[in-house]
């Protein structure tokens, strides 16, 4: 079984991937791969670099992250270009990874996927599964956690799908406006559910 962990930005998801980790099952991690395929020498470093120019490269010629962020979280078309040469790939390897771990003998994995409503990616696993806080949670903890200021927190929180349509398209929820202890309750209760039922 495949499940898909999902939520928006600073929603929680990397809490709860780290705690199915510890209880044994392998997480493979969109935003991870997405760093692992712009790595100088990638096809897709070239392809951002020809799109996006030498400006959002840093002086040892790796991609400036927070410079590329800055441009496709103020403008659609460009985070639309960037998903482009992104998106594919990171899909791609996603799958590869998750054959290793079959071949392994694994028989429940977890894709932890941001976009996965957005991109239509409930082909890929078997639950959805949502990591959900309200938008004013949300905002304080993206600001917190990054050390953004308000509108920066709230331009990426609206770059995404807003959580609560993200509601209807998950098979289970995770509400994370409450503790931390409390959203890993729940996710023990699911998980006697969905892997020990
Ligand atoms: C723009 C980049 C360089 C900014 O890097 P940075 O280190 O600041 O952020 P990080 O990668 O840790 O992402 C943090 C969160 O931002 C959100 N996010 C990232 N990319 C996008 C996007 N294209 N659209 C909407 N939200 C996004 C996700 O919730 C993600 O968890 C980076 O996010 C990126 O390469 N994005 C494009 C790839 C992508 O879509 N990744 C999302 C998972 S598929
Ligand atoms: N229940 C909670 N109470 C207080 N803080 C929390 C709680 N859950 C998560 N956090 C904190 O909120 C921040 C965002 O959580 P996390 O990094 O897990 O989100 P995420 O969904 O993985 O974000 P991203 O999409 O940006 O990778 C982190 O600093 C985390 O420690």
């Amino acid at each position: 079984m495949v499940i898909g962990l999902t939520g928006g930005i600073a929603s929680g998801k990397s809490m709860i991937a780290e705690e199915l980790k510890q209880r044994g099952f392998p997480v493979i991690d969109a935003d991870n791969i997405a760093r692992e395929i712009v790595e100088p020498g990638e096809e897709a470093y070239h392809q951002i670099v020809n799109k996006f120019g030498k400006e959002i490269l840093q002086e040892n010629g790796e991609i400036a992250r927070k410079k590329l962020g800055q441009i496709i979280f103020t403008d659609e078309s460009k985070r639309k270009q960037l998903n482009q040469i992104m998106h594919p790939s990171i899909r791609k390897r996603m799958l590869e990874r998750k054959e290793e771990l079959l071949e392994d003998g694994v028989k429940t994995i977890v894709f932890d996927i941001p976009l996965l409503v957005e991109n239509k990616l409930q082909f890929m696993v078997d639950k959805v599964l949502l990591v959900y806080v309200n938008e004013e949670i949300q905002k304080e903890r993206l600001m917190k956690r990054d050390g953004q200021g308000e509108e920066d927190a709230l331009q990426r929180i609206s770059s995404q799908m807003p959580l609560k349509d993200k509601k209807h398209h998950a098979d289970a929820i995770i509400d994370n406006n409450g503790t931390k202890e409390q959203a890993i309750h729940q996710l023990e209760r699911l998980l006697e559910k969905w892997v020990d039922g």
